[in-house]
């Protein structure tokens, strides 16, 4: 098997070499894909200018002795990528076969983790190309998310290697009980348990609050009602940050709070835990269901909860076939085009599945789209027990006030106890 994994100086080839070259990392399955396209020619600044993009690599199963547990991504691929081809980086993080690592087609997944014919940049002299063909396009929001998080989480883990991140960990206060508060606020207020997003823009929105002070925010969500905090840590897309987690946790904010990311690789688990999550996110049209049980294992030892993220009847189905898990959200937005229906969240918990949820004694949280005390009723009358609401609060203009507007009701706990 041929392997896509590049170093970080990339190959300088003649142009007819280089498509040659890019028709020699077509996957098997894009055989009859569209020919390449050059789609851009533009000089370098400089020597080195231009060569930021990450090598394609994936974590392998690296077994930690004290947890014995793989901090791999795709474990299910890279562990039957064959040994042979994997080589250390320094930094315990072995390097396999990254086109074994694509995901897309493992339990019903349409996401591609990466570009499946390589990088769509390429180097020649002192200029840089751009080749387009279906395997480098992103063929949409979620998928080109995704890629961008490969690229990232893999220059972050050169910088912060698994070991320099646990050491600290063994000596940091305890995660906080974020299914606990989600339960405690239930049983206080009767109506859903809010998680309360951090979020200063999105793909879908573009920037929904221009004024944005995070700490302030989740001050006034933790005053007015809320159980826990969602923080978007995604700088590309959602203008987030680690920073804004850390300083709400060192601002004395006591609300559990989840680490809105996307996921792709174990060591994230790690990182986000060190930098004061409780909780993360999991996607299950992104992760196949060997690594959410694998990242369910290490958030356990991490002491963290996992909100597992379904859209649709298949992710659902999958997800209850997972043992161990406490919370799904209910996304309904689409990922992949946008639209949001809160009947999504009514259809996911119709019949068995409904039933299914119940007998675990799982918390389901109902995501997006939910903008007045009716859209929460009726995902109250769904099934939900929590909901996670970023948009109709952050946009007004005391988003802490609004969250009385947005139940009809004020849950702040002085007021209910
Ligand atoms: O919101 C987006 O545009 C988006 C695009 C791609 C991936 C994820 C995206 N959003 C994450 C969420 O689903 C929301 O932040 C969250 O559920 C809150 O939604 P809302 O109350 O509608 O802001």
């Amino acid at each position: 098997m041929e392997a896509l994994a590049i170093g970080s100086a990339p190959p300088r080839l003649g142009i007819a070499a280089q498509i040659r070259h890019s028709h020699l990392h077509r996957s098997k399955t894009l055989a009859t894909a569209a020919p390449l396209r050059l789609v851009a020619a533009m000089p370098m600044d400089g020597p080195a200018g231009g060569r930021g993009h990450a090598p394609l690599r994936c974590a392998r199963a690296e077994t930690d002795s004290e947890d014995a547990v793989a901090t791999s991504s795709q474990s299910s691929q890279t562990q039957s990528a064959g040994s042979a081809d994997a080589t250390d980086q320094g930094n315990g993080v072995p390097v396999a076969d990254a086109a074994a690592a694509d995901v897309a087609g493992v339990d019903g997944i349409r996401i591609r983790r990466r570009p499946v014919t390589g990088p769509s940049v390429h180097y020649v002299g002192p200029f840089q190309f751009r080749l387009e063909n279906e395997g480098n396009t992103p063929r949409n929001i979620l998928e080109k998310i995704v890629w961008d998080k490969e690229a990232e989480v893999s220059q972050m883990k050169e910088r912060r290697p698994l070991y320099m991140l646990k050491g600290p960990l063994d000596n940091s206060p305890p995660a906080r009980d974020f299914v606990g508060s989600l339960k405690a606020s239930y049983d206080r207020t009767g109506v859903p348990a809010l998680i309360a997003e951090i979020k200063k823009a999105s793909p879908s929105r573009g920037v929904l609050r221009e004024d944005f002070e995070p700490v302030q925010i989740a001050q006034a969500y933790e005053k007015n009602g809320a159980a826990c905090l969602s923080v978007l840590t995604d700088a590309k897309y959602f203008q987030g940050s680690f920073d804004y987690l850390e300083a709400i946790r060192n601002a004395g904010v006591k609300c559990p709070l989840l680490c809105k990311e996307f996921i792709v690789d174990a060591w994230q688990l790690y990182y986000a835990r060190s930098k004061g999550a409780d909780a993360v996110l999991l996607i299950a049209a992104v992760l196949p269901d060997l690594d959410i049980k694998y990242m369910l294992k290490i958030c356990k030892i991490l002491g963290m909860a996992a909100l597992v993220e379904v859209h649709d009847e298949r992710e659902m189905d999958r997800v209850l076939g997972i043992d161990g898990i406490q919370l799904i959200g209910i996304n309904n937005r689409n990922l992949e085009t946008f639209e949001v229906d809160i009947s999504n969240t009514k259809r996911l918990l119709e019949g068995e599945r409904g039933q299914t949820i119940a007998q675990k004694g799982i918390i389901v949280v109902g995501e997006s789209g939910l903008f007045t005390p009716e859209d929460i009723s009726f995902v109250q009358n769904a099934g939900v027990r929590a909901v996670l609401v970023g948009e109709s609060l952050i946009k007004q203009e005391d988003p802490g006030k609004a969250i009385a507007g947005l139940f009809g009701k004020d849950i702040s706990p002085v007021s209910v106890a």
